[in-house]
């Protein structure tokens, strides 16, 4: 662990916690496991509780877009399940069952409230291309202009393999990012992040983060619950998705919500460190997998990260992989570390002809769709 992220063990009382706390609009998410009874089906209990505390803070005049898990969890017993189906048509199915029942429980608790929600389904692509989230952006605006509370979750029934979230912790960072949210809540089922897994001997909370990507230390190894999906690992990188547009994160159990929402040292805060920035390149920073990957020289690797250029055919040694027009490859240096990712504007198959010349002869020989670079700056994102 780092010094920064060290420091702030057992501590707490953040200025992280007070933005929390100030956040005009804030996405909550909450996983399955703390939705669900031991047996894996919905318990009323926790979803009143958490929704009485959400409540609280949608009447206090303050915006909430929740995002919630626990479909695939909710539709289990209604199927005669036992545990969370390992193939994608049973997952798909089980979320088709159990989403409704999920959001009739939500529906019910919140009207008693006097609080009116709003069901949004949503794909990788819905929060990816331009135009679709465009269209995301509307339908929350909206929902929110008219006093509802929208409940998120990835639409699990059309997600396919390829092209899926599968956890929701990096939906809820990109939903953060998406509605111009102030802060992130993320509610599970452990009270903070800790320096090991809860139950190891000698593990102590860890306060406050003041960058999401100097937890080197911090083991997360240990798989979470039998109905959640992505344990910490998926946590600590919506925290990092989050903090890194300049949305600071909250991490704490869902008992533990009312508290986390009005700025309480509870669970772990993870600072912001950065600004916002298109959130088709947060997608393909944290959730796209590289195709392939493209090897630059020193030259070429200074263009790209320094002065934020376009990357020409001329600075590149070496093609790996095999992609097509439009998919994510990784820019690597001539060490194999990874500097950038970005969408490609070439198949590899058309690559290898073109590398190392510069673009004026690829267009006088080869035409002038060959001049063309091989990934435009507004399509990459430094990584390092
Ligand atoms: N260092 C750690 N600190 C806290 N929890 C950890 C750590 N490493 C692993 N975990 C596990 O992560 C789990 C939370 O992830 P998960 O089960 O996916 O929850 P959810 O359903 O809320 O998304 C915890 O229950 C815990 O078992
Ligand atoms: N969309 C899925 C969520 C996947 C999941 O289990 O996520 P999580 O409990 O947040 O780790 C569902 O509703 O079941």
């Amino acid at each position: 662990m780092s010094e920064a992220a060290s420091a702030g063990v057992g501590s707490g009382g953040s200025p992280t916690r007070a933005q929390v706390a100030t956040a005009r609009r804030v996405v909550v998410k909450v996983g399955s496991s703390s939705l669900t009874t031991p047996q894996g089906g919905l318990d009323p209990q926790r979803v009143a509780a958490l929704v009485d505390a959400l409540a609280a803070v949608r009447l206090a005049g303050r915006e909430v877009v929740l995002v919630s898990s626990g479909a695939i969890a909710a539709g289990l017993a209604p199927l005669g399940l036992r545990g969370r189906p390992r193939d994608l048509a049973t997952q798909q199915a089980a979320a088709s069952v159990g989403q409704g029942l999920l959001v009739e429980q939500y529906m019910q608790r919140f009207a008693r409230h006097g609080i009116t929600v709003g069901q949004v389904l949503l794909t990788v692509e819905d929060v990816t291309v331009q135009s679709k989230y465009r269209n995301a952006y509307r339908t929350a605006a909206k929902l929110l202009e008219l006093g509802v509370l929208p409940i998120v979750n990835e639409n699990d029934t059309v997600a396919t393999k390829e092209i899926r979230f599968g956890d929701n912790d990096r939906l809820a960072a990109l939903v953060a990012h998406l509605v111009h949210a102030d802060a992130l809540v993320l509610l599970s089922d452990v009270p903070a992040l800790f320096t090991a897994h809860p139950d190891t001997p000698g593990a102590r909370r860890i306060a406050d983060v003041a960058d999401a990507d100097e937890l080197l230390g911090v083991d997360i190894s240990r798989r979470g619950s039998a109905v959640g999906t992505g344990g910490m690992v998926t946590k600590l990188e919506a925290a990092r998705i989050a903090t890194s547009a300049g949305i600071p994160t909250l991490l704490t159990d869902a008992g533990s919500a009312a508290q986390a929402l009005a700025g309480g040292d509870v669970g772990t805060a993870f600072a912001a460190t950065g600004k916002r920035r298109p959130t088709r390149l947060l997608w393909l920073a944290h959730v796209s997998d590289a195709q392939g990957s493209l090897v630059l020289d020193a030259g070429a690797v200074r263009a790209v990260t320094e002065r934020k250029a376009s990357l020409l055919p001329a600075g590149i040694t070496g093609v790996r992989g095999s992609f097509s027009a439009g998919e994510p490859v990784d820019l690597v240096d001539v060490d194999g570390r990874v500097v950038a990712r970005g969408l490609v504007s070439y198949d590899a198959a058309d690559l290898p002809g073109m590398i190392g010349q510069r673009t004026g002869t690829l267009g006088s020989e080869l035409g002038a769709e060959y001049a063309r670079v091989v990934v435009h700056r507004d399509a990459l994102v430094v990584l390092r």
